[in-house]
């Protein structure tokens, strides 16, 4: 998968040079190529925002600088200039569509994304008009609380999606045991977990999680998924498949 992102400030992006994304990088797995916007001013400033239209406070991303960018990145992108081959267009935004783990597993199977993180009051609008008549373009959010720019969001967007790539997690079932993974554990939270030393400060472990008893210990990690799910997120058990709950989900619910 290649990974763009145009910002004003790229070095923001340095975690994904370590740990998971560092070495799916270093394994080719992901391509990450960061562009500092700036690169497409023409005044000695290098300005990239400008006063909003109609009043109001802040500043707003001008839409030439932007579009000349993503013009650019675009035409890099495209082997002997094969015009067909485009990415998906990511907008973090405060105003978009929430950015769910069903998103991340979408953009997982993209080849091509491309982020345009924003500060100040985010990018003149006619950007995202002009590019969605070429390039699908998603407006999303992480979560219902303001940031002050759109890189921490690529951070994010980033590493739950690159770790859905394939060879990325060392152990497959990772992923599929992930809390808002497709299958028997879907829309639940994820239980507690434990490992050695079997008693810490007077803290024991479960026991049953010593027993050598995978089946019991499946059940135990699905009912604690289901208490910690009633307890923190209960509106996720709505979306429960009344199918997939047995006799004993009912019992624990
Ligand atoms: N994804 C996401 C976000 C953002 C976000 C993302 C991009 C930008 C660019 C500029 N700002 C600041 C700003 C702009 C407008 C109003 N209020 C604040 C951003 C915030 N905030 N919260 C989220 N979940």
């Amino acid at each position: 998968m290649r990974v763009d992102i145009i910002s004003i400030f790229p070095e923001y992006f340095a975690p994904l040079d370590v740990s998971l994304m560092g070495k799916a990088r270093d394994r080719g797995i992901l391509d990450i190529r960061l562009h500092q916007l700036r690169d497409w001013t023409r005044d000695i400033h290098k300005t990239v925002d400008d006063t909003p239209y109609g009043g109001g406070p802040g500043m707003v991303m001008k839409p030439d600088i932007w579009g000349e960018a993503i013009d650019a990145v675009v035409a890099q992108g495209q082997p002997e200039g094969d015009v067909s081959v485009l990415p998906r267009m990511i907008v973090p935004t405060p105003s978009g569509r929430p950015f769910t783990q069903e998103v991340a597993l979408d953009y997982a199977r993209e080849p091509w994304l491309l982020f345009t993180p924003a500060r100040y009051e985010g990018i003149d609008s006619r950007v995202m008009a002009e590019y969605g008549s070429r390039l699908r373009v998603d407006e999303v959010s992480i979560g219902d609380y303001v940031l002050a720019g759109g890189e921490a969001a690529v951070l994010v967007i980033v590493e739950a999606v690159g770790r859905l790539l394939p060879g990325v997690l060392g152990n497959a079932c990772s992923v599929s045991d992930d809390s808002f993974a497709p299958g028997a554990m879907a829309n639940l939270l994820e239980g507690p977990v434990y490992t050695k030393p079997p008693v810490w400060r007077g803290h024991e472990v479960p026991e049953i999680l010593l027993s050598g008893h995978h089946g019991k210990i499946a059940r135990w990690r699905r009912d604690e998924a289901f208490r910690r799910t009633l307890d923190k997120r209960p509106e996720l058990l709505a979306r429960l498949d009344s199918g997939t709950l047995d006799a004993h989900d009912r019992r624990v619910l």
